[in-house]
């Protein structure tokens, strides 16, 4: 029999919201290829009363206060769950490890939510025995983005979750599927940086788009799911285009115009925003270019800040197939 308040900690990944051609709809989880835990960590312990400890690199970004953190609502979520199964809700300490930077389009918050949630649900689960379904779990994560953000999308948390590429389908019962990838591509991920919220890079979309401009965005995301099922990267990445959301908000990246005209001339796959940015993704099949593109990037897409500091990064990237993970104590 399990040994009662054991300490869980669960890792949860990076991640691409959209992939450009399926906005709201696709995401893919990411990490990078030199090991680094490209995510956030939450650890659940048992404790005399609830509380939320924030460390780590990205923690002073966050609300000063935890009960504003999005962890300590996810705790809230949860327990309210076990009340409806019925079920005894235990006191514990929280404690967040946030090493993700805030509004990057790496789907830092769905990483919390996840992290944190995944986390609750496998500490019941080793000491009391108790857990939810996957679908309900996700349910639950999507509700806390949507908290966040301001609207219900499941790009970043789903992959989060799951790991791999996820495409969101219409059916509450299922939620998502997963997509067949390209092992040998490599996604070159360059933070620079800067802060965006998603809430405002929502807010810069236009309400309407024209008939072409649909009939465009259907085809690309068709095109792309067919390719991926028949193994065709070439015709995948060909129809990685955005139409409904990076015509309006390059203008909020300084540099990614000139980013992407220098990655499509040297032959990159696919070049695109990370969510609703400011970090750039970009495709290759090639590790040296993918090297290349690294240095690149780093050189011309980061940017300093008035402090004279520089935030950014940049990571070579594999697609994380495992998604949330509880880590070894
Ligand atoms: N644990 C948390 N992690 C991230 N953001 C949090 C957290 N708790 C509260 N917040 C707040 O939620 C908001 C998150 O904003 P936003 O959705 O733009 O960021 P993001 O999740 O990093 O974006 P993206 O999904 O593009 O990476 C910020 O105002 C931030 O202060
Ligand atoms: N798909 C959403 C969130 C991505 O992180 C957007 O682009 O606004």
């Amino acid at each position: 029999m399990s040994k009662v308040n054991n300490k869980v900690s669960v890792f949860a990944p990076a991640s691409i919201g959209n992939v450009s051609v399926g906005f709201d709809v696709l995401g893919v989880a990411v990490k990078p290829v030199d090991g680094t835990l490209l995510g956030d960590v939450v650890s659940v312990e048992a404790s005399e009363r609830d509380e939320l400890i924030v460390i780590g690199e990205f923690a002073n970004k966050l609300p000063g206060e935890p009960k504003d953190n999005i962890v300590w609502h996810c705790l809230q979520l949860f327990n309210q769950a076990l009340i409806a199964r019925d079920l005894p809700v235990q006191t514990v300490t929280l404690t967040l490890e946030k090493k993700m930077p805030v509004g990057s389009g790496l789907g830092s918050s769905a990483c919390s939510v996840v992290a944190a949630l995944a986390a609750l649900n496998a500490y019941y689960r080793d000491n009391y025995q108790v857990s939810f379904e996957q679908e309900a779990m996700l349910r639950m994560m999507g509700e806390m983005e949507a908290k966040i953000s301001g609207s219900l999308h499941y790009d970043n948390v789903a992959p989060c979750y799951y790991g791999g590429m996820q495409l969101m389908v219409p059916d509450s019962e299922i939620i998502t599927r997963q997509l067949p990838q390209f092992g040998d591509c490599f996604y070159v991920m360059a933070y620079p940086g800067i802060e965006v919220s998603t809430k405002a890079a929502r807010e810069v979309l236009p309400e309407h788009y024209s008939r072409a401009e649909l009939i465009s965005f259907g085809q690309n995301l068709a095109t792309f799911v067919d390719a991926c099922h028949r193994h065709d990267k070439q015709q995948a990445f060909s129809v990685v285009r955005d139409i409904v959301a990076e015509p309006y908000r390059q203008h909020l990246l300084p540099g990614f115009e000139q980013a992407c005209q220098y990655l499509n001339a040297q032959g990159c796959l696919a070049v695109g925003i990370s969510g609703s940015g400011p970090t750039l993704f970009c495709v290759t099949d090639s590790e040296q270019q993918a090297n290349e593109f690294a240095n690149w990037l780093k050189e011309n897409y980061l940017q300093t800040l008035t402090s004279g500091e520089c935030e950014g990064f940049v990571h070579v990237c594999r697609v994380d197939e495992q998604g949330a993970c509880q880590l070894a104590q």
